[in-house]
Parts: C-alpha cells; structure tokens; sequence
C-alpha cells in the first residue's frame, strides 16, 4: 500500500482537548500457583493522552500489550489482570469519570460514551439472532426513546453509514464479513459516543473492504467529533486512518507522535524498523527482519526492553531504562540513541 498517498490525503486536527488522561499506568496478570508467583507486566508504565476529535493509533507486533493496554483503559479487566498502579480518567464533555476509582459510573458510560469495534463481528452479533436484536440489546436502553422513534433513529443511522433497513431483519450469516462489520460500526456509533474503540476492526477483511471499513469508521468519527482508539499490528492502515500514532513494544511505549512525522522520520530504532518492513510498490529488494523475537513480559529484559534486538544499542541501553521524553518531530520517544537510525 503506497502510505505517502495515504498520508497526504488525510486533514489536520485541530482540538488539543484530552478526553483521556492515562497516567504511570501498569496491569499485570498476576498468577500464584503452588506459592510461587508469576507476573506478566503487559501494561508496565504507560503515560498517555487521547483528545477529542482525533484517531490515536496503537501499533506494535504481536504480544507487545496492545489489547491489555486498550482492555485497562476501558475498565475491561477480569483475573488474572490486575491495575497495580496508576489511573485511567476520562472527561466527557465535562462529566469526569476516574475508571478504577468509580468503576460503577464507567459501567454506565458504556454504550452512549463509551464503545467498541471489535475484529470480527461474531463476539456482537448473536448467530441465531436478527440483527435488530442486537440494537435493542445494547443500545435501547442507553437511548431513552420510545420503541418506534429508536426504530427510526437506528433506521436513519443505517442509512448515513450506507446500509439498507433490511439488514436489521438479517441473520449474521446472511451477511458477507464486510457488511457485517459495517453493521458492527452501527451498533457501536448509532448512540453517538464520545470514545471508541476499534481493536483490529479490519484484520479479518481483504484489501478492499478494508479501505471501506476504515472511510466509514473515519466519516463516522468525523461526523460525531469522537475520538477513536486504533489499534492494530499493521502499520499501512494506521498510516490511512491515524492522527497520532503510540509505538508499543513490550508492555511500554517506545515512541509517539503525530503520525506523519512519525512516518517521515522515525525517532525510535523500533518504529524505523517497523516502517521499513512495509512494502512498497516497485521495491524488489529483501526485507531484512528484526533479529530474535519479542521477550518474556514475565521475565523483561532490564534496561530498554528493544535492547537485544537493537541494531545501534549501547552498553547504557541494557542498565538504563529510557523515558519518553519530547522528540525532534513533535511526539516522545523513549530511546538514548533516538534519531540515529534511518530507515532504509
Ligand atoms: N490471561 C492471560 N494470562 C497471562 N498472560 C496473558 C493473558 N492474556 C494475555 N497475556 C500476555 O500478555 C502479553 C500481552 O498480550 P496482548 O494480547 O495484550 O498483546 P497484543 O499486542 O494485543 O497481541 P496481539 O496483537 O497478538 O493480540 C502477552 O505476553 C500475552 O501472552
């Protein structure tokens, strides 16, 4: 996918306001069995802000905590994970919601604050059940409409994203992946939330559907003025739909920025590294992979976690834990060596 095309496309944001505040953030999976105990520190010191009307991206490979880091900030955490540090609070145009000191008011907010998109439609949609169920299942209640005026609002929400009324007297099954992972945009946006959060909504969808998924996800956040939560291992669709864009490697961030600049020039060896593994059309030259592999979050190397794998690290790499702090191109990054390498 050619992301400079995708990049140029896409309009500037404008409101620094936050709508989410995460500080000094750490969840574990905390396990004890036979009085020994096991942590896995999937979350492990996450500083970050989300604002109103943007698209913040989350990337990183497979098993760097991307999923526990979205599961935490949502309030969407069972045993064995638990927040051992740090707070996650929201600001919904003024109603404050701090979500491990006031774990009722969160579960309130889901639905018409607060939703999800999720991969694959499935964990939503009842198999054995009309689409219609769906809505009234989840976003009746949150609506406080009579039946016919939520039947005309879901109608007419339908048909700004695109899809015919009739979907709604559908089995899942009748539907292709596609338009069913439309419908799941529906569902998640019909109650106008402030705060969404797609969790690798595309991954299951060929190329073309997916551009189609991410304009609609795009048009619905900028029509709502939300903000939306990206998360997703591949980097050509954050380059088409993300504002700004987090780097997680390891249970920590490694980078964040706007995410143009953040394609332009890379601070963190990690992202550069990321970026460079992209094909790119008319390019015929191998792809040098990263050497080993992601580490144990139970058993973290010390210093900078990316140490083992980095091709420009430094004896302080393995002692020192770097920060993030304010970056060349306008984001954080947490690297001693940040801007040294360029990518190929
Ligand atoms: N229930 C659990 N108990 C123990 N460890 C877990 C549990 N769920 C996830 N983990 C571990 O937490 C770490 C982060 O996993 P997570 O699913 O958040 O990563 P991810 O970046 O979302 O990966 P993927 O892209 O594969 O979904 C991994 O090491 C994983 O093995």
């Amino acid at each position: 996918m050619m992301t400079e095309t995708l990049l140029a496309d896409r309009p500037a944001t404008t409101t620094p306001v936050d709508v989410l505040t995460i500080k000094d953030l750490k969840a574990y999976y905390i396990n004890e069995h036979f009085g020994v105990r096991r942590e896995v520190r999937a979350v492990d010191g996450i500083d970050l802000t989300v604002r109103r009307n943007e698209v913040y991206g989350i990337a990183g490979e497979s098993s760097s905590g991307k999923t526990s880091l979205i599961k935490t900030l949502a309030g969407a955490i069972r045993p064995p994970m638990r927040v051992v540090e740090g707070s996650v609070k929201f600001d919904f145009g003024g109603k404050h919601i701090d979500v491990y000191g006031e774990p009722a008011k969160m579960q309130a907010a889901r639905w018409q604050h607060l939703s999800y998109i999720m991969q694959g439609s499935m964990s939503v949609l009842n198999p054995v059940r009309r689409i219609k169920h769906a809505f009234n299942n989840f976003a009746y209640r949150h609506m406080g409409l009579d039946p016919s005026a939520f039947r005309h609002r879901v109608e007419s929400h339908l048909d700004r994203l695109g899809l015919d009324a009739s979907v709604l007297e559908a089995f899942p099954h009748q539907l292709s992946g596609g338009m069913r992972q439309r419908v799941t945009i529906a569902l998640a946006t019909v109650c106008e939330p402030e705060f969404i959060i797609a969790d690798e909504p595309t991954t299951a969808l060929d190329v073309l559907v997916q551009q189609d998924v991410l304009g609609l996800i795009k048009e619905v956040q900028g029509r709502l003025g939300s903000s939306v939560v990206f998360v997703t291992h591949d980097m050509s669709v954050h380059a088409a739909i993300t504002d700004r864009l987090a780097i997680m490697y390891a249970g920590r961030l490694a980078e964040e920025g706007p995410t143009q600049a953040l394609f332009d020039k890379p601070q963190h060896p990690y992202t550069a590294h990321l970026i460079a593994s992209l094909p790119r059309i008319g390019d015929v030259s191998t792809r040098k992979s990263l050497a080993g592999k992601p580490p144990s979050l139970a058993n973290p190397p010390s210093g900078c976690r990316f140490h083992p794998r980095c091709p420009i690290a430094i004896e302080r790499c393995s002692k020192e834990v770097p920060q993030m702090l304010p970056s060349a191109t306008g984001g954080r990054v947490a690297c001693f060596r940040a801007g040294e390498i360029s990518v190929q």
